[in-house]
């Protein structure tokens, strides 16, 4: 299957919200670091509001909403109060992801299967909002079967657990979690999902899942973020796009 169009990339800002909350106040802005994404070509921003809103704050998402140009993709947890949030906001896209207070970042993909009614009876209104509705899922086919059963329009595959092995070293690893990825990006798009990607991507380990003909669109942020510290973000981000430009074109 030749590669479908444009591959996206979505900047998460996520991590800018992390250093200004190290100490309080206002800087380093979220806004200022998604302008200048949107100035370096990112084709959309992602932030996630957490429960403990240890990054991303409610006046992060109401300032987002005002200065993007770009689509915004909120990411949430499937809460009573995210969805209210959520619905007041109308964003772009709303991404259904785990959360978990106590873990360091957001280690797996959300179980839709044993939630199926629950999260159907979710997603509905934000939809009716005209939010696109997108799974945070692994790459694991009775999930997506569960994401489309519900009527979610996209998925976003985890691609966390391919760059941990990758980061350590873990070859063979790596290379079974990225199969798993292609093989599932696949499936999804053959049943007509849109197919999304992100979570912990590199420069290193980016090439392979910009490839996959079928994956729409990569979210990428806490790398970036980190690389904008000796690059400067707009050059961080030109090297994300260019690598996956490059991956694309084959
Ligand atoms: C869902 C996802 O992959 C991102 O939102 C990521 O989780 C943000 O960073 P933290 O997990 O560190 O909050
Ligand atoms: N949904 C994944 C995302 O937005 C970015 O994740 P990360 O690159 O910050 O790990």
């Amino acid at each position: 299957m030749a590669a479908q169009g444009k591959l996206r990339l979505g900047v998460n800002i996520d991590h800018v919200a992390t250093v200004r909350n190290a100490r309080g106040g206002g800087y380093p802005d979220p806004l200022r670091a998604a302008r200048a994404a949107q100035e370096a070509g990112a084709d959309g921003i992602t932030a996630h509001l957490r429960e403990d809103r240890r990054h991303i704050t409610d006046a992060d998402i109401e300032g987002l909403q005002e200065v993007l140009t770009v689509p915004l993709n909120f990411e949430m947890a499937a809460t009573e109060e995210m969805q209210a949030i959520a619905l007041r906001h109308k964003p772009h896209a709303v991404c259904i992801v785990p959360e978990k207070r106590e873990e360091r970042t957001t280690e797996g993909g959300l179980e839709v299967a044993r939630e199926e009614n629950r999260l159907a009876h979710f997603i509905a209104p934000l939809r009716e909002a005209g939010s696109r509705v997108s799974i945070f899922i692994a790459a694991d086919q009775r999930q997506i079967e569960a994401a489309n059963r519900i009527g979610a329009e996209v998925i976003e595959l985890h691609t966390g657990a391919y760059c941990d092995a990758y980061a350590e070293g873990h070859w063979e690893e790596a290379q079974k979690e990225l199969q798993k990825l292609e093989e599932m990006s696949k499936f999804a798009h053959d049943l007509g999902l849109e197919v999304h990607a992100g979570h912990g991507l590199t420069y290193d380990t980016v090439s392979p899942i910009a490839a996959f003909p079928e994956v729409q669109e990569l979210n990428i942020g806490h790398f970036l973020i980190g690389e904008a510290i000796f690059l400067g973000l707009g050059p961080a981000i030109a090297e994300m796009r260019r690598l996956m430009d490059d991956a694309r074109k084959g």
